[in-house]
């Protein structure tokens, strides 16, 4: 092979510099350290939280440190003109978006049969609809500044198997459909620039997943798992700045398991 002829540059290909991010659920959790690390990776990041406390002035605080701007946009994820505003503030304050990273969700339990209509539907309406909102809100700004565009959502591998023990049809029904939508989004936006991925985390050491009355459910979720822990949030960044940049630019309508080897077993 003709060395002269090769154009390779593997660091560059996770490089973020200089693009910018909107993230949902950035105020906690998986969203929060995912909107942490692309600003390592040097982009802008727009963060999106219905919290109303300090979770999105903290991911903020971090990002500053790495000399990267953000921005803290307090919205619900179920109000498609809340998102249609929050991607237009962040264009008009950080540039065009390039990136999303749609973590926004919720997880409760009740027996199938127990189940009150609103628990389901309120579930169904951040979880699904939201993700739906959010990619709608998205890809119309990357639609109309033609720069292309990555968008990942944040699934589970409960949309794959039923974690057992745990009584969620309403959240793994909505995690399937996620992994579905996405796939979906990404052959209606193929031919228009916009690759759109999920990742679905195994059990992750989360607000969802350490609150108090977790700690009996936490042991059993750590014993099925093969490599017999939980994830921490840090390993969700890595899969995220691949999906987002140019490292995966032949990957669309990709789910990536992020499970600890969850769903060999
Ligand atoms: N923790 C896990 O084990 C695990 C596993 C697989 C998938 N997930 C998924 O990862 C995503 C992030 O979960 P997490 O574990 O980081 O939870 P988390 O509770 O730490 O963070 C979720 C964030 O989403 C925000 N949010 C919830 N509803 C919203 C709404 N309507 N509008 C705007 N923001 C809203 C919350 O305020 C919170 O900041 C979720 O979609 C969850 O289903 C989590
Ligand atoms: O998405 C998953 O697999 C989860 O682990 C979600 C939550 O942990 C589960 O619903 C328990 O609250």
């Amino acid at each position: 092979m003709n060395d002269a002829a090769i154009s390779l540059n593997a660091p560059a290909l996770f490089d973020l510099s200089g693009r910018v991010a909107l993230v949902t659920g950035a105020g906690s959790g998986i969203g929060q350290r995912i909107a942490m690390g692309l600003a390592q990776c040097g982009a802008d990041v727009a963060l999106v939280d219905r919290r109303t406390d300090d979770g999105l002035a903290n991911t903020a605080a971090f990002i500053a440190q790495t000399g990267r701007r953000s921005l803290q946009i307090a919205a619900d994820v179920t109000s498609g003109e809340a998102l249609e505003e929050a991607v237009t503030r962040t264009e008009a304050e950080l540039g065009p978006l390039r990136m999303a990273v749609n973590a926004a969700g919720i997880a409760n339990a009740e027996r199938c049969e127990d189940m009150p209509e609103d628990q389901y539907q309120t579930l169904m309406d951040i979880n699904m609809k939201g993700v739906w909102l959010s990619c709608k809100a998205e890809a119309r700004a990357m639609l109309s500044h033609g720069k292309g565009g990555s968008i990942v959502n944040i699934a589970s591998m409960s949309g794959v198997i039923v974690n057992r023990g745990l009584n969620q049809v309403h959240y793994n029904a909505s995690k399937a459909g996620v992994i579905h939508m996405s796939k979906s989004m990404a052959m209606e936006w193929v031919d228009r620039g916009i690759r759109v991925n999920s990742i679905s985390p195994g059990y992750t050491a989360t607000p969802m997943n350490t609150r108090p009355e977790m700690v009996h459910q936490t042991r059993e979720f750590e014993s099925q798992t093969p490599m017999q822990r939980m994830a921490s949030v840090d390993e969700m960044v890595g899969p995220a700045v691949f999906l987002l940049s140019d490292a995966s630019s032949y990957c669309t309508g990709v789910d990536l398991l992020v499970d600890g080897g969850f769903c060999c077993w």
